[in-house]
């Protein structure tokens, strides 16, 4: 399903009234309608109380249309409206005359406390305070509003988006309410989407309130939630070269354990040749734990990381691979650091690049004549940045890129001509085209040492697997959160670690062949349509 940007709404609304006639009160009608059929999914409406909070904004407009539905079904109202309802234009207006002329009990409310009573007695919350509209810090009567709602404990049913939360980024703009349910319009926001919104929505629906697809799925909306991809069929007659050639550059003195989980993930996923090449003295302590990995032993530094004079005979290698890995566990030594950097510009295969790899190429691409070397690269490159990383990378702050991932991602992808995943919950895959695809798969107990290797040799095994760079990258991270989910399953998140994720990676694989049983279906089709 698409996601769109609040800019990108409002056009869509735009088009649907001025281009397909759809009036703006119908539109309007269909967004309270909808959110009262959810409503109505959860609960019995007649002869339950429910307190409904408006701003004097269109989403308030649309609260007020759900207060009429629910009036009609026979349930028991409190509307708070906070602000001057002489505000209120176009359908949001018509609705409000129109439950003043149905005797609805309409009140503007001005202190906070006003809401506590209603808010004690009711069976349910309806939060139409603030939606796409939202422009700033939430202070004063709203914030102290939301404070009564949160604390209320009942049942809140969102409009639109969680009130507070910005619809572009899925950031709490000072406070925002804490929804058991979100009914969002035309599509969902990437503020529906991107945490903590998300988390902040409850179960998420959405009402496509009778936009036509020629709307909501344009192919020019770049934002989508990600759909797992069909894997080509494994030939029966393949030999292991038919599975992809991966090359992993990785490893130093005491760092054993991200080469292995890289390389030991590309078998695991269905990879067919995995090669290590990591400085000769670690070597056989990687060689203990797997021996299904085919070593090459690299000359090393006296820190025992890769030595710079390993370059031409590494260029060669590459030049035999399908897809090549560089980055975990190879040290921030300075002279492993510069030859990451030149092969980084060099090798002329799919490459992606983690870890200390992302580290040694950021320090190059923040130097122009650099950048400009990189994105003109022989082959598609990938970076798999946790959100530090991804500071490092692109010279921002945690802070900056919080504030705006999506754009902040597809500028440097478009900068660095790169694919890049920005690692978290709901991880992001970005293409240097503006494409953005949400991951939703995964789960916190994969915040663990190792876990970033796993997923490397898991996008490298799906380009064994038969799938395009571009498709393999993000089928890589869905598949890589469903082994966590099912190495959650079976030990819980708390104790689990990149050797349950890994271990659990050929069911994950078997079940992308197979089908996912509904259960998870269910989880990862994070929204509902209404
Ligand atoms: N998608 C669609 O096609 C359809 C969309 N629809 C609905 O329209 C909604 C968008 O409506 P919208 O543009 O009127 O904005 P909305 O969210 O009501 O907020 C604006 C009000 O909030 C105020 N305000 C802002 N920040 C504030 C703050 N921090 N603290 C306090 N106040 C603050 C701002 O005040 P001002 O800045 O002017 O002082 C203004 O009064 C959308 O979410 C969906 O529900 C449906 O009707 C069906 C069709
Ligand atoms: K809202």
């Amino acid at each position: 399903m698409k996601v769109s940007t609040v800019a990108e709404m409002r056009a869509m609304d735009r088009a649907a009234i001025e281009e397909y006639g759809i009036p703006e009160l119908l539109l309007m009608e269909n967004a309270g309608l909808a959110a009262c059929q959810v409503i109505e999914r959860r609960m019995e409406i007649a002869g339950h109380t429910f307190a409904i909070f408006c701003g004097v904004g269109n989403n308030g407009g649309d609260g007020l249309v759900v207060a009429r539905q629910l009036h009609a079904r026979g349930g028991r109202l409190h509307v708070f409206i906070l602000g001057d309802p002489d505000r209120y234009q176009g359908a949001a207006a018509v609705n409000y005359q129109a439950a003043r002329r149905l005797g609805l009990e309409v009140v503007r409310l001005e202190q906070a406390d006003g809401a506590v009573p209603a808010l004690a007695t009711c069976d349910a919350v309806v939060d139409a305070l603030l939606g796409t509209g939202l422009t700033r810090d939430v202070t004063g009567l709203y914030a102290a509003v939301i404070a009564h709602i949160n604390a209320s404990g009942k049942p809140v049913f969102s409009i639109d988006i969680p009130s507070g939360v910005n619809g572009d980024t899925g950031q709490v703009m000072g406070v925002a309410v804490q929804a058991t349910a979100t009914i969002t319009f035309g599509l969902p926001k990437v503020g529906n989407l991107l945490y903590p919104g998300y988390g902040l929505g409850g179960e998420l629906w959405v009402s496509h309130i009778s936009f036509p697809p020629a709307l909501y799925d344009r192919a020019e909306l770049p934002i989508a939630i990600h759909t797992p991809l069909s894997l080509p069929p494994r030939p029966p007659d393949g030999h292991k070269g038919t599975f992809g050639q991966a090359l992993f550059i990785a490893g130093a003195a005491n760092y054993y354990g991200a080469p292995y989980y890289a390389a030991a993930s590309f078998l695991r996923a269905g990879g067919g040749y995995a090669r290590l090449a990591a400085p000769a003295p670690v070597v056989p302590h990687i060689a203990a734990v797997g021996n299904e990995i085919v070593f090459l032993p690299q000359a090393a530094t006296d820190a025992g990381s890769l030595a710079y004079g390993n370059k031409e005979e590494l260029l060669e290698l590459c030049g035999r691979m399908d897809f090549v890995v560089m980055g975990p566990g190879l040290s921030l030594h300075e002279e492993t650091q510069q030859l990451v950097r030149e092969l980084a510009l060099a090798i002329d295969r799919p490459l992606l690049l983690d870890g200390d790899g992302i580290t040694a190429v950021a320090h190059g691409l923040a130097d122009e004549g650099y950048r400009v070397a990189f994105r003109q690269a022989p082959a598609p490159r990938i970076f798999t940045p946790h959100l530090g990383e991804m500071a490092r990378l692109t010279g921002l702050s945690t802070a900056q890129l919080l504030a705006d991932r999506i754009q902040r991602l597809q500028h440097a992808c478009a900068d660095f001509n790169a694919i890049i995943v920005l690692k978290g919950a709901h991880s992001l895959v970005g293409y240097p085209d503006g494409r953005v695809f949400i991951n939703t798969s995964g789960n916190s107990g994969m915040a663990t040492a190792g876990s970033g290797d796993v997923l490397t040799g898991t996008i490298a095994a799906m380009t064994g697997l038969g799938l395009p760079v571009d498709e393999a990258v993000r089928q890589g991270v869905f598949v890589h959160g469903l082994a966590g989910d099912l190495a959650a399953q079976a030990m819980g998140e708390d104790g689990m670690t990149a050797r349950d994720v890994l271990a659990h990676l050929p069911q994950a694989v078997r079940l992308c062949r197979q089908g996912l049983p509904p259960e998870l279906q269910h989880r990862y089709n994070v929204v509902r349509r209404v």
